[in-house]
């Protein structure tokens, strides 16, 4: 087996989905592992292996992909020497996963949710055994197919999981207020959501040509509708706020990976 996916959830499902679309690996060369149901559920779903706690230590690589929680006690059940680790779990180092599964043969990555449609920006870091084993080449590969890879210094971690990595709850979230807005001003409510997000993804595309700055000036005509608007959104503090979950995700995810 080159692969066990460990979790099978919302982001160990985009992955396993994103490397049989890229046919990265074929099914029959990949391992699942969650609950019995989830593992049956998704197996049949995807044609990837059930498999069983004792099946771990004939894979060549496992992902792991359960909540950091879950971590402490999985550890000691899945910790083989000559498996090579792949996790995605929010402020877990890759000092903490060496510890607990007993290698160097670890990579710590980060996701985000668009990895469900293969637009995922990943960070990927690991120390220089990681590398030599060919861990690091294997992971910047598998997150190839669900978006970008990016190598990132382990220390900047926790900064990119607050703000890529959770951006898209936050970016959520300014959608539907969008859409509360429009359906305050009398717009029907399914068609407010679906310009919330049209009016996003077309942002996000214009954003990846020119500045934010550039932007926002080409849209407010002097004395027009944009700027009154941006004078609400400025007196309520949108900058600082989004500054400050970036901080806050940021925090939570060195308090997350503490390890006692
Ligand atoms: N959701 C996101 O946007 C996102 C983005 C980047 C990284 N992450 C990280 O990815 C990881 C998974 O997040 P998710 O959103 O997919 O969560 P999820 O709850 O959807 O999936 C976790 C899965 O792990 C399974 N699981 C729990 N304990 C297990 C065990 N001992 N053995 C096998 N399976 C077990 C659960 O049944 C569940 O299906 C987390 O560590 C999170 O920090 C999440
Ligand atoms: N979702 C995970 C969390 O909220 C990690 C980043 C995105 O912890």
């Amino acid at each position: 087996m080159k692969l066990a996916i460990v979790g099978v959830g919302k982001m160990g499902k985009s992955i396993l989905e994103g490397l049989l679309r890229a046919e990265m690996l074929e099914p029959s060369e990949i391992g699942i592992l969650d609950t019995p149901e989830r593992t049956q559920a998704v197996a049949q779903e995807t044609g990837a292996r059930p498999l069983y706690l004792e099946d771990l230590r004939r894979c060549e690589r496992i992902l792991l992909s359960v909540q950091p929680k879950d971590l402490a006690a999985l550890a000691p059940q899945i910790a083989h020497p000559n498996v090579g680790y792949i996790s995605i779990m929010a402020g877990v180092s890759t000092a903490v996963l060496s510890r607990r599964l007993g290698t160097r043969r670890v990579v710590r990555c980060m996701p985000n949710l668009a990895a469900t449609i293969g637009k995922s920006s990943t960070a990927i870091t690991g120390p220089r055994e990681a590398e030599e084993a060919g861990d690091l080449q294997f992971a910047r590969a598998l997150f190839a197919t669900v978006g970008d890879v990016y190598d990132l210094p382990e220390q900047l971690f926790d900064a990119f999981t607050g703000m890529s990595a959770s951006a898209p709850a936050y970016v959520a979230v300014v959608a539907e207020a969008l859409a509360d807005g429009g359906v305050k001003q009398g717009i029907p409510r399914a068609q407010a959501l679906r310009l919330a997000a049209d009016v996003l993804i077309a942002t996000g595309e214009l954003l990846r040509r020119k500045h934010p700055a550039v932007l926002k000036d080409e849209v407010s005509s002097p004395g027009g509708t944009t700027i009154h608007g941006l004078a609400a959104l400025e007196a309520r503090g949108v900058r600082a706020a989004l500054m400050e979950a970036v901080e806050a995700a940021t925090l939570r995810g060195h308090e997350l990976g503490k390890d006692e």
